[in-house]
Parts: C-alpha cells; sequence; structure tokens
C-alpha cells in the first residue's frame, strides 16, 4: 500500500558484516520531499544504513541485512526487485566525485542510455533539464563535449548530481557529498541541495553538523549502530530529547 506521507518506511533494519552486528535495528522513515541529515560520530552506522537502502551492500561479500524496507509501497529487498532500476529511482552521490572518462553530455546520459534511450532530442533535453537542476548548466554549457574530468571537483560533483537526476529518481541518497571539496564548492552544493529540497526527498550523511543545521528539514543522530533520535532539524540542534544528542551536538563527544 502506498503511503501519501512517507516515500520510504524502514523497520528493524539490523546490518551484519561477518559476525559483526553494525546496525542494532534501526526504525526510520522519510517524507515524500525535503532533506533528512544522517548525523553521528565515525563508525556509528550512517553510511551503512544509508548505503542498505539501495542495495549498495549487495555488491559486498559477506553482508547480511534484515528488516523491512518500504519504498513507495514495494519491498526493496524482494527477489524479484530489479536492482538496475531500484538505482535509478534511488540514486546514490558519493564523497568523492566520480565522473567517468567521458564528455560531460555522455556522463550526463550514461543512465539514459544504460535504459536504452536513443533518441537525440530526448537525450539533448535531459541534459539541459538535469544540469540545470544541478546549478552548472550556466558554467558547462558550451563545453558540453569536453571531458568531465577537466572540471573542478566541486564541478565534477554537480555533474555527478546531474547524473543522477538525469534518470528521475525520487530518492537521493548523498554521502558526504562535500566533504571532499572546498568551502565554495560546498557552498554551491548546498545551496543545489536546497534548491531541489522541493522536488525530491533526499538523504545525506554529513559530518559537519553546521551542515545539517543549514540545509536538512529534519536530522537523525546515530551512535554505535543505533538510532539516538529523529526530529525537526531545528528541534535537535536547539532542543534535543535525549541527552547523548544534545551531548553530540555539543561536541562533548565525536
Ligand atoms: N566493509 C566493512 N566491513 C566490516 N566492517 C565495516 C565495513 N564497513 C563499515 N564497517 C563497520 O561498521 C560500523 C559502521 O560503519 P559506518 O561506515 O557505517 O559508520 P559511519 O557512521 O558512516 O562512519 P563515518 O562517519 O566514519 O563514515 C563501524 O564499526 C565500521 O567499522
Amino acid at each position: 500500500m502506498k503511503n501519501q506521507d512517507n516515500i520510504l518506511i524502514t523497520r528493524d533494519v539490523r546490518l551484519w558484516y561477518g559476525q559483526k552486528e553494525a546496525l542494532h535495528g534501526i526504525d526510520l522513515d522519510f517524507p515524500q520531499k525535503g532533506i533528512t541529515a544522517l548525523i553521528g560520530p565515525s563508525g556509528s552506522g550512517k553510511s551503512t544504513y544509508l548505503r542498505a537502502l539501495n542495495r549498495m551492500h549487495d555488491l559486498e561479500d559477506n553482508v547480511t541485512v534484515t528488516g523491512s524496507f518500504t519504498f513507495d509501497g514495494s519491498d526493496i529487498y524482494a527477489p524479484t526487485t530489479d536492482t538496475v532500476e531500484l538505482r535509478k529511482k534511488i540514486g546514490m552521490v558519493f564523497q568523492q566525485p566520480n565522473p567517468f572518462p567521458f564528455s560531460i553530455y555522455d556522463n550526463v546520459v550514461f543512465g539514459l542510455r544504460l535504459a536504452g534511450v536513443r533518441d537525440r532530442q530526448t537525450l539533448d533535453e535531459a541534459v539541459e533539464k538535469s544540469l540545470k537542476a544541478a546549478s552548472i548548466w550556466k558554467e558547462v554549457k558550451d563545453s558540453l563535449n569536453k571531458s568531465a574530468l577537466g572540471l573542478s571537483g566541486g564541478q565534477q560533483q554537480r555533474v555527478s548530481i546531474a547524473r543522477v537526476l538525469a534518470t528521475s529518481p525520487e530518492l537521493l541518497l548523498l554521502d558526504e557529498p562535500t566533504s571532499a571539496l572546498d568551502p565554495v564548492s560546498s557552498h554551491n552544493i548546498e545551496e543545489t541541495l536546497m534548491n531541489l529540497r522541493d522536488q525530491y526527498a533526499m538523504i545525506i550523511v554529513t559530518h559537519s553538523m553546521s551542515q545539517a543545521s543549514r540545509i536538512s528539514d529534519r536530522t537523525a543522530f546515530f551512535l554505535d549502530g543505533d538510532l539516538i533520535e529523529v526530529d525537526d532539524t531545528r528541534k535537535i540542534f536547539l532542543d534535543p530529547s535525549q541527552k547523548k544528542t544534545q551531548d553530540y551536538i555539543s561536541g562533548r563527544f565525536g
């Protein structure tokens, strides 16, 4: 059944690397639109949880995932789920900008071509729309046939976002997308994400509490594989319910 309020509902999510349990039963839901930040100290399980959402752990040996993951009314881990289709709907942007060694144009249409789209006009329109949405169109519109590797790190990261947007995702997963970037590039990415918040659901793992407080609508605090608290970002930063959250955001550990 499709839930009107939440695009993704996860319940009792547990994950083991070999014998080691890294997530201890996470219940967390995400609304149809807006940015949720996942914060917490190193090793608390943020990336592990994020990667479970589009089945990235399928690519690793020795990882066991249990619990329920309902995305748009469907079970992400159903045996019948096509993971290529799933990752089009749940796109991922990584810490390091990761353009392919192709032109900017070919990078953006990569997923569409993989899906069999060949019509030049459709591809041209998708390139313009996605690069505009990723706030980089003006900078690259006259050099679409140049290599994406010639761009700055911040520009490469916005092209990575455009590449994900081109496949019309419903949910974007962002794993520390600005941590490898200089402050100006980070600011540009933050602006880009804020411009997209009305159109997409986004989940961002970040080590920067100032970033979480600047750009997210909701914040979830992870600690040692547990979800300690999730709430509106203002509430988490101004008046958290849990002492552990208060200690973390006031810099007492982590
Ligand atoms: N591939 C792996 N194999 C074994 N253990 C892992 C693997 N990846 C992560 N872990 C362990 O799982 C736990 C959670 O790690 P995870 O990377 O999800 O934390 P995190 O909160 O994202 O940390 P960081 O902020 O440093 O990225 C840690 O104890 C980590 O050592």
